[in-house]
């Protein structure tokens, strides 16, 4: 079969549209080729750590050819090995217990972002035990999801379509910010059971907010005057995130506080949580210069700025907010049947739109203009081309335990 090309460049021409490809590509053995690899960002383009960890370890799991694998690479062509019962003979030892994954970075690259490109895989593997996975880098890194959202989003929203629980530890943090620092996490995922599907699941009915949760990192100093902006703030825009009705319960906003240990690491995530249990965030690490004597400009910026973008989330009305969007489409696509994410008034990002081209370039499914889509129904551990052939039987358990990078 030849290889599926995408050309880089396409949309949002960044990283993700390398990641679903190649999550998609190990899945269902198409292969893949993609040309002027993340073309429309600065600096060239090419592969950087975090894309390259994200290429090794699944050419390692999916026993794939890879070639062109190389930081700054633009071009790679991955040929998964469309036989690969088991690749556990290579190296591992078979346990009928946890099978656990070491990824290891020595830059801080986002770890989320290591962990949006292996997840689909992981999930589908067909693993009759759990899996934990521990990777090594950014906890919070700009322009990525950092650890609080996952654990406090896109883990919870999994769940809400039917993904079964996973849970995630902090060991240490990673930073982006201040002085660059590597971190550790690790996630304990149940697979879907082997041989099943994720059945079709809507995200259509949003509900009312419920509550709202802060999570501020920053340096220790900080804490009162960050608390003390936040509360006023909530209390300012209370009516625009509940509506004419408020919400005058007195447990509506919760506020917790971790230092950052450095003074230059300023983090602030927003999460509010609707009558149906979904979740919609907006954050920010701080990337502008701190000049000395301003932190109280910081702080006030900050809340102003994230309050503004989580209400702008909140008034338009979807079940997820834009960055989820864009990561649930992978899991819409491989569903069994017509799902459905309503992204409210709101059209799809630039990278939901990237994720919609690609899972229609590899699996021929088509988003409509409502969040709606026919998903292939992939069978966990086993595997749907295109042209709807079964490729493989992998017992990706054995395969996975102990694999690392
Ligand atoms: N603040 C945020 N909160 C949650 N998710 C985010 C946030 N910022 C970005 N994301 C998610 O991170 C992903 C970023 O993809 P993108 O292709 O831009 O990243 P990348 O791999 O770092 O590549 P590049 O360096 O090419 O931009 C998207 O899935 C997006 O939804």
């Amino acid at each position: 079969m030849p290889p599926i090309h995408l050309e880089g460049t396409t949309l949002e021409g960044g990283g993700q549209l390398l990641r679903i490809a190649l999550g998609l590509s190990s899945l269902t053995k198409i292969p893949i080729q993609i040309t002027n690899i993340r073309g429309k960002r600065s600096g060239g383009g090419g592969l950087k750590a975090q894309h390259l960890t994200s290429v090794q370890w699944l050419g390692k799991a999916s026993n794939a050819r890879v070639s062109g694998v190389g930081l700054k690479s633009k071009e790679i062509t991955f040929t998964p090995d469309p036989y690969c019962l088991t690749i556990e003979r290579r190296k591992l030892e078979v346990s009928a217990s946890t099978a656990h994954i070491l990824i290891n970075q020595n830059t801080p690259g986002s770890i989320s972002l290591v962990f949006q490109a292996i997840l689909p895989y992981l999930i589908f593997s067909g693993s009759n035990s759990p899996i934990q996975v521990r990777i090594s880098g950014g906890t919070n890194v700009s322009n990525s999801p950092s650890y609080d959202y996952v654990q406090q989003v896109l883990l919870p929203m999994l769940s809400c379509i039917g993904i079964p629980p996973i849970t995630s530890e902090l060991h240490s943090r990673g930073w982006s910010t201040g002085s660059t620092r590597l971190g550790t996490t690790s996630y304990t995922i149940t697979p879907l059971p082997s041989g099943s599907s994720l059945p079709a699941f809507q995200l259509a009915q949003r509900g009312e907010i419920r509550h709202v949760k802060a999570t501020i990192l920053a340096p220790k100093a900080c804490e009162s005057h960050f608390r003390d902006e936040l509360e006023v703030m909530f209390n300012k825009r209370r009516t625009a995130i509940f509506g004419d009705q408020g919400n005058e319960n007195e447990t509506e906003f919760d506020v917790s506080f971790e230092p950052s240990g450095h003074d230059k690491r300023f983090y602030l995530l927003l999460v509010a949580t609707t009558s149906t249990g979904y979740k919609l965030a907006r954050d920010w690490l701080y990337d502008h210069g701190i000049r000395t004597g301003k932190i109280d400009t910081v702080i006030s910026k900050m809340a102003k700025k994230v309050f503004a973008d989580l209400i702008a989330e909140i008034e338009h009305g979807g079940c997820v907010d834009e960055y989820l969007r864009d990561q649930l489409v992978v899991f819409q696509a491989l569903a069994k049947g017509r799902s459905r994410v309503s992204g409210g008034k709101l059209a799809p990002s630039l990278h939901a739109e990237t994720a919609h081209w690609v899972v229609n370039m590899l699996l021929g499914v088509e988003l409509d203009d409502d969040g709606g889509c026919e998903g292939v129904g992939f069978v966990a551990g086993q595997g749907v081309g295109k042209d709807g052939i079964e490729k493989t039987e992998a017992d990706m358990v054995k395969a996975l335990d102990h694999l690392e990078v």
